[in-house]
């Protein structure tokens, strides 16, 4: 019988059945039939059958609209599977028909770029405010901008003192970068500067980052841009995960310091390589403890509760890196939202437990009304 409902329906009546049933997540399982999880974690290894056992209670269905590159990066089959134990069930929306016609969902994950979807989102959240929105629209297009991206960071009042947080010092070209030169003297910025496109359009141009060493060489970007002071930090980055309440930490490998010997020699402008994309970590690189050692936990946890409220954001990644001499002294560079969380480790148990919360708050609330 229930071979022929479609994963929605299923979630649906796993949810009208209640949670006083054992082993409604078995009829999901039967749906999808056997599923191999590849490994680490809950479940490493594991052949997951229909006779899998299951504690489920509570059940969520999260609506999902994501390009096709992060569905295959971020819905892997082993957290379609651990999400299912817990009762999380994940659904496509189709872009081709209404929103509101579609669910009901308890959550909807989206990431995807265009006014008109925007509008669709909000819209969508006006009419159904009991569904959570990850995240609200209008939080995501501030992180779209590289200028309005770090605002107010540099003015957070954090709870620990174990380190500080600046960002770079920087400016925005709209037009002519030619006569920005002037402006970046005036406004005391000090070369070799990144060039940053404005804009995060989704396009791989948005990460074309250039470093600009002399003011004759500005001539030669394409604004609208920032122009960002290089901060020497030892080749190393941190990318600070965030998923609610969350927080994960990783090293990446980054530009090396740029001498003043270099300063002194190089004019013209250098396209920036994408090191710290890669999803190679730094970890097994020799580099100085002073530099590779993670920013202290206590300052992160203080960072990023201040950094929930000002974005107003659940799902986002902090790019860190630590001045170069510096004991704790840490500029942030870069906020990406929704990022590419399967480079995060075990990221796939994170986002379980995350929705998982969210669906016994729900429950709660249901019970106390
Ligand atoms: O900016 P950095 O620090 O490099 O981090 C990027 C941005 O978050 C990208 O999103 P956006 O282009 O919106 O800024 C994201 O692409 P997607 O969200 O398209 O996947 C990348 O995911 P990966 O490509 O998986 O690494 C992630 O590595
Ligand atoms: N101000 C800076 N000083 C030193 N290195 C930087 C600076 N800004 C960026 N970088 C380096 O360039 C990389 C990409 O820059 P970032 O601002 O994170 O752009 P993107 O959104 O494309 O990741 C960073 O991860 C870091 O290695
Ligand atoms: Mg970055
Ligand atoms: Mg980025």
């Amino acid at each position: 019988m229930f071979g022929t409902l479609g994963k929605l329906e299923t979630a649906r009546l796993m949810r009208d059945l209640g949670s006083s049933c054992g082993g409604f997540e078995d009829i999901g399982m039967r749906m999808e039939g056997e599923i191999i999880v590849p490994h680490g974690g809950d479940g490493e290894g594991e052949q997951l059958t229909e006779t899998a056992p299951f504690q489920q209670t509570e059940s969520l269905v999260v609506g999902y609209a994501l390009t096709p590159k992060k569905k295959n990066s971020f819905l892997q089959p082993k957290l379609e599977v651990l999400a299912r134990r817990k009762g999380i069930c994940f659904v496509a929306i189709d872009l081709n028909r209404p929103l509101s016609e579609q669910g009901p969902f308890d959550v909807v994950l989206h990431k995807l770029l265009g006014k008109e979807w925007q509008d669709v989102i909000e819209d969508y959240q006006q009419k159904h405010p009991e569904v959570t929105v990850l995240d609200p629209p209008g939080a995501i297009q501030r992180i779209h901008n590289r200028q309005s991206m770090l605002q107010g960071l540099a003015d957070l009042n954090l709870s620990d003192c174990s380190g500080s947080i600046f960002v770079p010092k920087q400016m925005v070209v709209l037009k002519d970068s030619a006569s920005s030169a002037d402006k970046v003297v005036e406004a005391g910025l000090k070369f070799p500067l990144v060039a940053k496109p404005l804009w995060i359009d989704g396009t791989a141009k948005a990460h074309q980052l250039f470093l600009a060493y002399d003011r004759r060489s500005l001539a030669e970007l394409d604004p609208p841009l920032v122009l960002q002071e290089f901060v020497n930090h030892g080749g190393v980055m941190f990318k600070v995960f965030v998923v609610g309440e969350t927080i994960k930490v990783v090293r990446r490998l980054s530009l090396p310091n740029i001498s003043n010997c270099e300063k002194a020699k190089v004019d013209g402008i250098v396209k920036f390589p994408r090191v710290s994309c890669a999803a190679a970590s730094a970890d097994n690189v020799d580099v100085d403890p002073s530099i590779a050692e993670l920013p202290p936990k206590a300052f992160l946890e203080a960072l990023v509760k201040e950094l929930r409220i000002l974005l107003g954001l659940r799902l986002f990644n902090v790019d860190m890196i630590r001045e170069h001499g510096s004991k704790n002294v840490f500029y942030v560079i870069d906020i990406n939202y929704f990022p590419g969380y399967a480079k995060m480790p075990d990221y796939e148990q994170v986002f379980v437990d995350f929705f998982h919360n969210m669906a016994q708050a729900k429950q709660k609330k249901i019970h106390c009304k």
